[in-house]
């Protein structure tokens, strides 16, 4: 087969593909997204199609990507265009996408994306950058020694980092009396909006007092929290929506039914009426937040970790092991206890968890999640634990989980998995220690525990030690037999 999905392609799809009926020559950008990943073509261009179905016409998006040029090099031959497959065990549901109007490549020409974002059309600027494209530091601070900082401090005419393109486009609008764009991160951090202002705003300052208090007092970040469980497309992805739509599709898109996005409604500049099912307009996003990020998210990384250990290759093989699902059991309570009594049912949550997870359709691998876990952590595992030890809570499946962490590093240094981490070097040979107390207490250090730090170890440690003598699995049954 050697055509391939594109505007004059569309027409043609088979009846069962449902596609862009709304004129795409129509639509003007109005949203500028950061990070064009798996993530982003999976949930907010999904709903940001259903707006321009609906009607809308100046919400189109230009996407950007701040590293490698692989999305534009598959999406723009293909007009912009992509496929989102929904799979559960009912089968798939094939979806053409058209919000996506130009891709840019940030690094191949910084002046022509931050033109982009200074543009007055440009009204929201999206990001789904990971959590180290935030470039902080374990405690949460801006990263000032991290090369790209540094470099964009000094030269913001052709800036590299996440932040440095952010401050260059506000310095641009500030300069030409334009208003500022809404800030709108999309990523798996605790209070995304605040966060990134945080980040931001100390940027800005380190330019100049006054532009520091620009963004403080100017830029609007609401937070977000954005649950769709969206793994990365596989080669076989590609044959599959290929079979079905009659030509290729150089990068689909294959994720789960489930959507959900809770937003907090501050967009000073407007923003597009989006409706579709699962998003919410909310003054305080922070309940959901939390448990999105302590019961998906952790049991996520735990099962990462544990799933590798046992040999699994992915979330729906590891999480049908009964072992590790009766520790994840144990790892929702614990961590449950930890969430704010604001009306939210994480009973109902976790049920719920426990049949998306389950999902066999869906190969979400183990080592993608793994991944950049220093960076993943602390939110997820080592903030709920420090407040579980702080009021003196059942916290062991939390500790496990770091402890299977240190474990799955260790057989990482020796060749194990492939997963990686932005301070894997040094993470690898803290885990190797064949020292337990003294590993589970360096690797902790990392995790911003605080003053719980000596508690933590007092449960990693031993732990580590019973993995490395008895293995995963054993340890996970003394723990559910609450041994
Ligand atoms: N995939 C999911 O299931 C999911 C669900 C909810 C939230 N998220 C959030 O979205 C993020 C991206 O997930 P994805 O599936 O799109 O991943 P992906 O690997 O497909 O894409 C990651 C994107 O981030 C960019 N990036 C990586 N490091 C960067 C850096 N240092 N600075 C700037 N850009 C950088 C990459 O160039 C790429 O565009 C996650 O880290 C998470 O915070 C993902
Ligand atoms: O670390 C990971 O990769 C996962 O835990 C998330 O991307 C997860 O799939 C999403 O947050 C689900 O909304």
């Amino acid at each position: 087969m050697t055509d391939h999905l594109d505007n004059a392609h569309l027409a043609a799809l088979p009846a069962s593909i449902d596609r862009p009926l709304y004129d795409r020559a129509a639509i003007t950008p109005g949203i500028v997204h950061l990070g064009l990943g798996a993530f982003h073509r999976g949930h907010q261009a999904v709903a940001v199609d259903d707006c321009l179905a609906a009607g809308a016409t100046d919400w189109g998006i230009v996407a950007a990507s701040l590293r490698s040029p692989d999305t534009r090099d598959a999406l723009k031959p293909q007009d912009g265009l992509y496929t989102v497959v929904d799979r559960d065990s009912d089968g798939d549901r094939f979806r053409v996408i058209g919000a996506i109007l130009d891709v840019l490549v940030a690094p191949e020409d910084p002046a022509a994306l931050v033109r982009r974002m200074a543009d007055p059309a440009t009204r929201i600027v999206s990001l789904t950058v990971t959590e180290k494209g935030y470039t902080r530091r374990s405690d949460g601070t801006l990263d000032e020694d991290h090369p790209d900082i540094r470099h964009d401090l000094a030269n913001l005419s052709a800036p590299r980092s996440t932040l440095g393109f952010l401050a260059a486009a506000l310095e641009a609008r500030r300069a030409a009396g334009i208003a500022p764009f809404t800030l709108l991160s999309c990523d798996n951090l605790p209070a995304n909006g605040a966060t990134l202002k945080g980040l931001l705003t100390r940027f800005a300052a380190l330019r100049s007092d006054a532009f520091g208090a620009y963004v403080r007092d100017h830029v609007a970040c609401p937070s977000t929290m954005v649950d769709r469980i969206v793994p990365a497309t596989t080669d076989g992805d590609r044959d599959l929506v290929a079979a079905a739509l009659g030509v290729r599709d150089a990068w689909p898109i294959v994720t789960e039914p489930y959507f959900s996005w809770v937003i907090e409604d501050d967009f000073p500049l407007g923003r597009p009426d989006i409706r579709t099912p699962g998003v919410v307009f909310v003054e305080d996003v922070a309940p959901f937040e939390l448990m999105k990020l302590r019961l998906l998210n952790g049991a996520h990384s735990a099962l990462a970790y544990s799933g590798l250990l046992l040999g699994h290759d992915n979330v729906a093989a590891a999480f049908h092991d009964p072992d590790a699902r009766a520790y994840v059991d144990v790892l929702w309570s614990e961590s449950a206890a930890t969430l704010p009594d604001a009306g939210l049912d994480s009973d109902e949550y976790c049920r719920r968890l426990a049949i998306r997870f389950g999902n066999r359709a869906l190969r979400h691998k183990l080592d993608q999640i793994g991944t950049d876990g220093s960076e993943k952590l602390p939110q997820r595992i080592a903030m709920p634990l420090a407040e579980n030890l702080a009021a003196g809570r059942p916290a062991r499946a939390e500790a496990a989980a770091i402890a299977f962490w240190i474990a799955a590093l260790e057989r990482r240094g020796a060749g194990a998995f492939a997963f990686t981490d932005p301070r894997l070097d040094r993470l690898t040979a803290l885990a190797v220690n064949p020292d337990a107390e003294a590993a589970a207490g360096d690797i902790l250090a990392l995790l911003g525990l605080g003053t719980q730090l000596e508690a933590a170890r007092a449960l990693v440690a031993p732990t580590l030690r019973d993995i490395r003598s008895d293995g995963v699995r054993e340890v996970m049954r003394r723990l559910v037999r609450g041994g």
